[in-house]
């Protein structure tokens, strides 16, 4: 019983965040994959990264084939393709800069989404200029200008690792409509690697591309985040331990210590839980500290946070409470333990804990709180136990 209260609560996240459902990425939809707030937060920048890397690959290539062409002598006698092929190399070399400025600018801005609403924008402009060539009879231009719209599009939309989903609707009617003109020019095999370079198919590779990104990328997260929710989590009862304990009481004394207001630590410890271990056992022991981390979690606000501090000792975090709202949250603790018998293998046990409270009030260190709360603790134990005292 002991041991299967550890494996029900370690599938619980810390918080109440995190997955529903198991832990097999494979099985998790993207939907329950992105209403968690550190997931987002962790794609963001992932997105964010690659496209800088992405940026700086376009910018890079672009020039290497601008170089290639002088070299080439492609350039000097034909004006009117070279401008052309500016023309083409516009939406991704002014994609990649602004990739650069909103990178340097907003470092944590949600930009993938609008990079790729600029992305299929030029695209669209892209397949009316093919459309207009192909009417005027240009169609060597034409030809060439594809094979720009080719390498704008694949560079460029591994980009949107994020938004795939969002840029192939956008993209999808300007670029069937180019392969569509391209096949009315000349549909014969000798077409088959200007088709196997069509920018449909090259987006659909990009969108592949990214898929697999985006799992390769959900599936180390969610394995990171296990490593970091076990690291956390008392694997007895569930709960948070000691360390996560310790940084919400850090985290919630540097709050106070900027914007004012207090907040309250309970000390709760079991009553002669030895007894309990020596008459009945140490797994009827483990079964009873299951037990009141159930009963802590459910009485306690969504904001409060309950920990197990160490042995038969819990750790109690109260947000945003006054003396009187501390003592009367663990005074209503204390009765829901003590009112209600523990159900265990060995049978119903009466099992009531004792309670010292602190408030953070003039308390230079949260050490400060615990220490006061520990000397309440000890109070209420010597008082008789069962009982809630107040520092
Ligand atoms: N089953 C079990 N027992 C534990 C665990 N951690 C600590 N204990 C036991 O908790 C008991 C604590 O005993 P004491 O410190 O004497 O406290 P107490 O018997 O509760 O007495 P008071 O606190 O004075 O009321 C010891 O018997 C420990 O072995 C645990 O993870 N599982």
């Amino acid at each position: 019983m002991g041991r299967a209260c550890g494996r029900l609560a370690a599938a619980r996240p810390l918080g109440g965040r995190g997955m529903t459902r198991g832990s097999d990425t494979g099985r998790l939809a993207r939907r329950e994959l992105l209403a968690m707030p550190d997931y987002l937060a962790h794609e963001r920048s992932q997105a964010r990264r690659l496209a800088i890397g992405a940026a700086w690959l376009v910018l890079l290539a672009l020039s290497l084939l601008q170089l290639l062409e002088y070299l080439l002598g492609h350039d000097g006698d034909r004006v009117g393709p070279w401008l052309l092929h500016a023309v083409w190399r516009l939406p991704a070399l002014l994609t990649a800069v602004w990739v650069l400025v909103l990178a340097a600018k907003r470092p944590e801005g949600d930009w993938p989404r609008p990079l790729s609403l600029l992305l299929g924008f030029w695209v669209m402009i892209a397949a009316w200029g093919l459309t207009a060539l192909h009417l005027g009879g240009h169609e060597v231009q034409m030809h060439e200008a594809l094979q720009r719209l080719v390498i704008t599009t694949v560079a460029v939309s591994v980009l949107a690792v994020r938004g795939a989903r969002d840029l192939l609707p956008i993209c999808l009617p300007g670029i069937v409509l180019g392969g569509v003109l391209l096949w009315s020019l000349d549909p014969g095999p000798a077409r088959a690697l200007a088709w196997a370079t069509h920018p449909l198919l090259a987006t659909v590779v990009a969108a592949v591309i990214a898929e697999l990104l985006f799992r390769g990328n959900a599936q180390a997260f969610l394995a990171n985040r296990q490593i970091r929710e076990s690291a956390l989590t008392d694997s007895l009862t569930g709960l948070p331990n000691r360390r996560a304990v310790d940084d919400a009481l850090r985290a919630a004394h540097a709050r106070v210590d900027r914007h004012g207001g207090h907040y309250a630590v309970v000390m709760a410890d079991l009553d002669h839980f030895k007894r309990v271990n020596d008459t009945w056992g140490h797994a009827v022991g483990d079964e009873v500290l299951c037990e009141l981390g159930r009963r802590l979690r459910a009485e306690l606000r969504a904001n409060d946070l309950a920990g197990r501090w160490g042995g038969e000792e819990f750790l109690i975090l109260l947000q945003d409470v006054d003396a009187d709202a501390a003592w009367r949250a663990a005074e209503k603790l204390r009765v829901r333990i003590g009112g209600e018998l523990f159900v265990t293998s060995a049978g119903e046990l009466p099992v009531t804990v004792s309670l010292g409270v602190a408030l953070s009030r003039g308390a230079p260190r949260p050490e400060d709180v615990v220490n006061r709360a520990d000397e309440a603790l000890y109070e209420a134990k010597r008082g008789g136990r069962n009982r809630t005292a107040v520092r």
